[in-house]
């Protein structure tokens, strides 16, 4: 079956390993969490339309390892990504503090126009916290990132953190600050909107007055 869809972004998923990226993922897509998660190796792949602000969008997401040894292979994915979900565990400082390194690479591999949302993890284990919402949300606004916090296992928050990443890239495009027609924009236009465009450059085309000359 051939789907339709307006736009195609391009999204990352990144951050320090453990944090909960891959079950971010499976949470969005399959609507459940995933038990026994194993270290990504490299990187990992999912799609999933989306309906936003009445437009359908195709989120063709990359889940990158966070351990260290695979950086050099993660980093070859980060070109031309339009959003990214920067994730950290709620739990583990050690996670939090990783999260300036992550967003230069972002910021330097990706496109400079990245929409990134800052994404606090396992949400529901509320009595191991290790980093509050309030200093979170301080470094989200100092970095000029959106901010959420989620649980992967209750599923809360999880699929408004994509949602909200994908209506900020749809917005940007919308108000012209976004082309997606610029090389490594990470942004396609689908059929839905290749066909509406045809359509209004035929209706354009029909309206022209008849030459005089
Ligand atoms: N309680 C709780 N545990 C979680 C949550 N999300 C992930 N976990 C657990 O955290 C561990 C790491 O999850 P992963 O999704 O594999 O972490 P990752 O960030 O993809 O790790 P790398 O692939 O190594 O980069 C697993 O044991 C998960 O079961 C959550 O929201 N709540």
């Amino acid at each position: 079956m051939s789907e339709t869809y307006d736009f195609l972004f391009k999204f990352l998923v990144i951050g320090s390993a453990g944090a909960g990226k891959s079950c971010i993922l499976h949470q969005f897509i399959e609507n459940k969490f995933k038990q026994d998660s194993n270290h990504t190796i490299g990187v990992e792949f999912g799609s999933k339309v989306v309906n936003v602000g009445g437009k359908s969008v195709k989120l063709q997401i990359w889940d990158t390892a966070g351990q260290e040894r695979f950086r050099s292979v993660t980093r070859s994915y980060y070109r031309g990504a339009a959003g990214a979900l920067l994730v950290y565990d709620i739990t583990s400082r050690e996670t939090y503090n990783a999260l300036t390194n992550w967003l230069t690479d972002a910021r330097t591999l990706a496109s400079p126009n990245i929409v990134i949302i800052l994404v606090g993890n396992k949400k529901d284990l509320e009595t191991e916290r290790e980093v509050t919402f309030l200093e979170a949300s301080r470094f989200a606004q100092e970095n000029e990132l959106m901010f959420l916090e989620t649980s992967a296992l209750t599923g809360e928050n999880v699929e408004e953190t994509f949602l909200k990443c994908a209506r900020s890239i749809l917005t940007k495009i919308e108000s012209g600050e976004l082309d997606p027609e610029r090389m490594g924009s990470g942004i396609q236009y689908g059929d839905a909107s290749l066909r509406r465009l045809d359509r209004h450059k035929q209706q354009r085309e029909l309206k022209k007055p008849d030459c005089t000359c």
